[in-house]
């Protein structure tokens, strides 16, 4: 579904991916991991559109994305950072939301689901981190899209929030969505990621599943194997 070739992307001095190769299988669930600062954010804002890489071209289904919008409209993201008008309402937000999409999403099970329904007269001006970040997963899993970004989705969340969104992404991976997640809760990738991919200095440092992960640092867990990889690499 998404072919990435020699991606390259520097803010200004700053060079935060050197040649990024990567395929992703559609259906599959991929969690990109890396230390603070080594481009995940960046690495998913070049598959949306949303950063313009200087070199290399990114593949949807088959067709170059670089410099184009179209495909965006297949792809449900939750960004690591929402900005909206301080004061919407949530309601508001949703249905402006809605008219950009000109589509109907169901937003109704996923309001239920998050306990949202108090909220739905507040400005976001009045919301809870938490309870901004339920808002912002509703955006993202209200539509129908075959491809789901969700950059730290987790943040925020209470440990109910947290179990209702593993199984969001649970039941939408069983549909056969395309999930490319970033996160630093380890249990969300120990639950959901069928593969890893371990971005370090703006190289993919591994791809593999979370068992060839461990086997690669000789740990049992992925905490642990990160930790490895860091401490060896001397990133700590
Ligand atoms: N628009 C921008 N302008 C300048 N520098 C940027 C911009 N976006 C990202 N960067 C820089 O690129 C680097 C990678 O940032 P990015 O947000 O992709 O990392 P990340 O792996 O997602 O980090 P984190 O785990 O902290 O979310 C950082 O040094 C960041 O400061």
């Amino acid at each position: 579904m998404i072919r990435i070739t020699d991606v390259q992307k520097s803010f200004n001095r700053n060079q935060v991916l050197k040649s990024v190769n990567l395929e992703i299988t559609p259906g599959s669930t991929t969690a990109i991991l890396g230390p603070n600062g080594s481009g995940k954010t960046t690495l998913l804002k070049s598959i949306l559109g949303l950063v313009i890489p200087q070199k290399g071209e990114v593949y949807f289904n088959g067709k170059p994305t670089v410099g184009k919008w179209e495909h965006r409209k297949q792809i449900a993201y939750l960004p690591q950072v929402a900005r909206f008008p301080e004061n919407l309402k949530v309601n508001e937000l949703i249905q402006l939301v809605k008219d950009i999409r000109e589509s109907p999403g169901d937003e109704r099970t996923l309001i239920e689901r998050f306990s949202l329904e108090p909220f739905l007269n507040k400005s976001l001006r009045n919301l809870s981190g938490g309870t901004r970040q339920k808002v912002n997963v509703v955006l993202a899993f209200m539509y129908d899209n075959p491809l789901i970004i969700l950059d730290e989705p987790t943040v925020g969340l209470d440990p109910v929030a947290l179990i209702h969104l593993k199984e969001l992404i649970s039941r939408e991976k069983a549909k056969g969505k395309t999930i490319l997640l970033t996160t630093h809760i380890m249990s969300v990738v120990e639950e959901l990621a069928d593969e890893i991919v371990f971005l370090l200095e703006g190289k993919i440092y591994f791809q593999g599943s979370l068992t060839e992960m461990n086997a690669l640092s000789q740990q049992a867990d992925l905490e642990h194997s990160i930790a490895q990889i860091l401490i060896k690499e001397a990133h700590v």
